[in-house]
Formats: C-alpha cells, structure tokens, sequence
C-alpha cells in the first residue's frame, strides 16, 4: 500500500449519493397544467363538530319527546284556548301596549338623551333628573301612582302657568283610565331607559363626523338626524330591541290596573277551569312568537343601519334559502347592490381636455382673500395661538410648517370657527364669520348663522372624515343640497363631474369603507369643493396614508393651487410645499416665526428655528 493510498484509506470517505435516493420531484409543466376533472374529492373530516350535532340532535329528540308523550301537558286543552277569543284579545292588547310604549318610549327617550348632550346645564340637568327618578322608581308603584292621580290633582288643564288662563280643562279620573295610565306608565319608564341607550349611541360617534358635519354648515338638526343618529343606530339597536323585548313581556305588570292583557287573560281562565299548565304554554307560545317576530325585525334593521359600515352584508334569511336551493352557499351581498335607487354612473368620463366643471371653479366675484388679525387663543393655562396675524392673498396657497404642538391645525380651524378664538378675528373677504359687526361692537353669530357662512370656507381633514353610512355620491351632495339648496339632480350632475375629476367616476355609488385611503381624501376634496368655496383648508391631508397613496392626493391639490383656489394647507411634505405655495409660513409655539416665498424660506431661512426645523425635515 503506498502512503497515498493510506491517506484514502484512512481519511473520511465521500461517497456520491445513489442516484436512486434522489427525492423524486416533478415539476407541474406549465405548458400543460394537469386534469383533475377525473379525481373524487372527499371533504376533510371533522370528528369534533359531527359529535356536536349528534349530541344535539338527541338532546331535541329527548325535549321533543318528553313535551309531546307527557299527556299532562294536556296539549288539547292548550289548542283549544290558544285561539280563543279573550286570549286573542289579551294578546292584541300586550301588542298594543309593547307598540304604543317603545314608539312614545323612544320618542321621549330621543328628546332626554338631546337634552342630556345639550350645552344648557339646567337643560341637561332636568333630563338626568328625569332619568334618575324614573330609573329609581319600580313600574308597579308608577303605574298605581298615575293611576290613583285623580286623588292628587282633581282636573288636568292646559293653560298659561302662573295666569289664570285656561283653555281647556278635564277631570283626572275620565282621562286617566286603566289603558291610558298603563301606556303612560310604561312610556315613562320606557322613557328613561331608552335615553341612556340612544346617549350611549350618540357618544359612540366619533368626534371628526361632528366637525365634518358642522364644516360643510350643516344645520344642527340636520348634523343629528342625518349624520349622528344613522351612525348611533348601530350601537343603540342591540340593546333597544332587548329593552322592546322586556317591554312586551313586562306588560304583564299592568295586571295591577286589572288590565286584561296576555298573561292576565289567561290568569283568569286556569283560575276557573284548573288548567295551569296548559294555559301557561299558550302565554308562552304566543310570547315565543311575539319574540321571534321582534327579532326578524332586529335582523333586518340592523341589517339596514349597517350599509357603510360593513364591506359586505349579511345574507338575508330569503338570499340563504335561495341558495340553499341553489344548492350553494350563500354569498356575503355588497353593500352597493343593496342600495335603493341608485343615480345613474356617467357613461362617458371627462378626459382632462375638457373644461373644469362649473363646481371645480370658484365662484364668480368670489376672491377669498383671508385675513387674520391678531388672534390668540389658550387651552387651559397653554397659549396656543400668541397674537397671530397673517393675510392670505385671495388665489394664493400658503403652506403652514412648524413642529408638532406649534399650533399649526388651530390656526387653521380657527379659520372657519371650528375653534372660537379668545381675541383677535378672521375675515373673508373682509366679512367676519363669527360675529357681526354693529358700529363698534362686534355680535358673537349663533351657531346657525356660522354654519351658513362656513359654506365659503371648505376644509380637508387628516383623517377624511367621510360619512361612512352614505355612498360617496351622498357624501358630495349633501351640503349642496341641504346648505346651498341646490336641486338634487344639479347637485348630482356637479358630484360627478367633480368625482370624474379626482378620478373616482366609477366609485359613485360605493361607501366609504370599500375606498382606499387616497380615494376617501379624493371624495373629501371633492366634498370640500362641491359647496364652491372661496376658500380651501387642508390640515395634513397626506399624513394618515401609506406612502405610496400621497401622490394621488397630492396631484388633485396641485391641480386645484393651478386653478387658482385660494389654499391654507397644513402639511409636513416639504418637497410638495416647495412646488406649490405661494407663500410659506413657519409657526412655533403658537407664534409666526416668518414667512416668505417658499425660494426663501426653504433656502434662506431668517429665523435660526426655522433652519434648525428645516435641516431636520430635509
Ligand atoms: N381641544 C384641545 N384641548 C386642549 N389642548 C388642545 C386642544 N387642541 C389642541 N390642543 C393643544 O394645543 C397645542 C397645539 O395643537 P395643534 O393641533 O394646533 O398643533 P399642530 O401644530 O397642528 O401639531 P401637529 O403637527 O402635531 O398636528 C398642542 O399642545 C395640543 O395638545
């Protein structure tokens, strides 16, 4: 043996893997993707749920079986009274009294929980009296209270307080008989519980749905019914349907007023004929189908209160049954197919070439110069806004910079008296927004005057602030229609020449939620425009998207500052600043620091906390 061959001897061996112990791996070709068309498919197994349904297919069979082979459920005595008349009668009168109650229950409730979030104190103080009292008191002592009111007051009249003026007068006991005290009872109640639930709704809306809301200059009523309680629905249903469903049972409370309803009716017959039980399951069964009647209603309701706020709705009970005929399963509906009436689409979408629309232009005659003169504001013991004036040429943009906290998004919203300054005023056009003018007093406007004329200052939020429970053509044409009083098919034809301009034609019709976060900003701009404003504000548009949805935003300004819209926007994108602002205003601790064109602020910057800002942005 040489040395050589003692070396592979002893050294380890490296052996080549059999060809054989390859795993054997075949590529699918993708020139000719394989037929399954002949393969059985078995559905995967699951041992836990079949389990499930056997343990509960017994547990029916044993209820079922026990309720129907017991003869002392005595089920012919139950059939013959279940349609009788006096049982129908009780019946119509617990239906009554759970309608009658939960509608004026409701109603009064609405106006509590108002009052309740109303800014007067003494308003709102006699309403958390109402309900404090009303939630301590038990039904039953209410309804003998009421009931035995003619002791306590003899006639009921309606008149002028504290004057001898009375226009009509009646005796207690003729007005207040056993099914008037029993409605009023129970609305009372119904009252104080259902003003909580809608409060609990109302505060469930979030804050930037108001300030959208009141920044297009909404009215108030309008800012209620058509924004704030839509949304509170969804919070409100749930817990609304469980008080109606304890309304319907609790009715049988009333027996004190030995008012005939269900539960008394059938009281009074197993008391004569002995029939306990059988005359409890008819109670029970007519109960049973009062609560199920109630909750289809819940399931469609809330079902209707929920378009915008889910991406897709439920299947209804009918679109199941469909499919399961079908023999497939039923899909989840998109909430536009949903949608009753919808506007007709443009067929045709205007290419840029084609002239701005009517509602992309300012108003003729409009200029939209702003003026702000020497305006202060503090929260608590923090200055905010330090004497601050600045003008803002009319079709000029200006840029606010500064570091966070200096201000910036108060300043902007004191504009259009989202913030009621301490001192100091704001002009359009040299008119004040907030006040008027009487030789040399001003008049703080009341809210509904600043609503109207907020209409000439539209402003873009961080955070869109879209209407989630209307479609986006809804979102555009609602201040038009209800602020400017612009007919509904004028107002439309303007959305959608705006939408087609921001690119969003084809999203007419969908909610909110269905958008990206650069399409809602889009909607919000064209939202903004829609009221024709002499005066844009935007606070941060750009800085609640993902980066690569700021330019679609970004182009829509950049068009707008071309068109001459006077602008006020604050934002953190210097390199946009630089392309588009007239005029760059730089604000720390609520103070202009300076301001100038953007070729000297950015490259000269007088102030040393403006560049030491700027050479850490840049
Ligand atoms: N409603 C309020 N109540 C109390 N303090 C407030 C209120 N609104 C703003 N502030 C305070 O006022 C200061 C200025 O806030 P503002 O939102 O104007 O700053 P900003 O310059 O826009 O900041 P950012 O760039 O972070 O948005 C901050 O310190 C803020 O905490």
């Amino acid at each position: 043996m040489t040395t050589r061959d003692a070396e592979i001897e002893t050294s380890p061996r490296i052996l080549p893997v059999p060809k054989a112990a390859e795993p054997q791996v075949r590529w699918p070709d993708p020139a000719r993707p394989r037929d399954y068309s002949g393969h059985r498919i078995i559905g995967a197994r699951h041992p836990g749920r079949l389990a499930g349904t056997l343990f509960a297919a017994v547990v029916i069979i044993a209820v079922l079986q026990s309720i129907l082979t017991n003869s002392r459920w005595e089920w012919d005595v139950f059939a013959e009274w279940f349609f009788a008349e006096p049982v129908i009668s009780g019946l119509g009168r617990t239906l009554l009294l759970t309608v009658i109650g939960s509608a004026l229950g409701f109603l009064l409730g609405t106006a509590l929980a108002l009052a309740r979030v109303s800014k007067s104190p003494l308003l709102s103080g006699l309403a958390w009296g109402y309900i404090w009292l009303l939630r301590s008191i038990p039904l039953i002592v209410l309804l003998l209270i009421l009931f035995n009111l003619g002791y306590l007051y003899e006639t009921v009249w309606l008149g002028i307080p504290f004057t001898d003026v009375v226009f009509a007068e009646y005796p207690t006991v003729a007005l207040l008989g056993p099914f008037a005290a029993a409605i009023l009872g129970l609305s009372l109640n119904q009252a104080a519980f259902s003003a909580e639930i809608i409060r609990g709704g109302i505060l469930s809306v979030d804050q930037g749905q108001l300030e959208a809301a009141a920044a297009l200059g909404l009215p108030r009523s309008r800012q209620a019914l058509r924004i704030v309680l839509p949304q509170a629905m969804r919070a409100i249903l749930p817990t609304a349907f469980n008080e109606i469903i304890g309304l319907a049972k609790g009715t049988s409370i009333i027996y004190v007023l030995a008012l005939p309803e269900l539960f008394y009716t059938v009281q009074v017959i197993y008391r004569r004929n002995l029939a306990v039980i059988p005359l409890l399951m008819v109670a029970t069964v007519w109960y049973l189908i009062i609560m199920t009647g109630l909750s289809v209603l819940q399931f469609y309701v809330e079902r209707h209160f929920a378009r915008g706020a889910l991406r897709t709705l439920p299947p209804t009970p009918i679109q199941r049954l469909r499919a399961w005929r079908a023999g497939r399963v039923a899909a989840p509906v998109p909430v536009e197919l949903e949608n009753h009436n919808p506007l007709p689409l443009p067929t045709v979408v205007p290419k840029p070439a084609i002239p701005a629309p009517a509602a992309w232009q300012q108003p003729t005659g409009a200029t939209g110069e702003v003026q702000i003169h020497r305006v202060s504001k503090s929260f608590g013991a923090l200055k905010v806004l330090d004497d601050i004036s600045l003008t803002v040429p009319s079709g000029d943009v200006t840029v606010i910079l500064g570091p966070s906290g200096s201000g910036k998004s108060t300043l902007l919203r004191s504009i259009n008296h989202l913030e009621k300054v301490d001192s100091g005023f704001v002009t359009i056009d040299g008119d004040l927004l907030g006040y008027r003018e009487k030789g040399d007093t001003l008049y703080e406007l009341k809210e509904a005057e600043i609503l109207k004329r907020r209409v000439d200052v539209g402003m873009v939020f961080q955070t869109f602030n879209l209407f989630p429970h209307l479609t986006v053509l809804e979102n555009v044409i609602e201040a038009p229609v209800t602020v400017r009083r612009q007919s509904k098919a004028a107002a439309t034809q303007d959305a959608l020449a705006l939408l087609a301009r921001v690119g969003l034609s084809d999203k007419a019709h969908a909610y909110p939620r269905r958008l990206s976060g650069g399409q809602q900003q889009r909607v919000a701009i064209a939202r903004a425009l829609a009221l024709k404003p002499k005066v844009l504000l935007f606070d941060e548009p750009t800085s609640a998207l993902d980066p690569e949805l700021v330019g679609e935003v970004l182009d829509v300004i950049r068009d707008l500052a071309r068109s001459g819209t006077t602008m006020v926007i604050v934002t953190h994108e210097i390199g946009f600043a630089r392309e588009v602002a007239d005029t760059v205003v730089f604000m720390d601790s609520g103070r202009i620091l300076e301001q100038g064109p953007p070729s000297q602020v950015f490259t000269a910057p007088k102030h040393a906390r403006t560049a030491e800002f700027l050479a850490k942005v840049l």
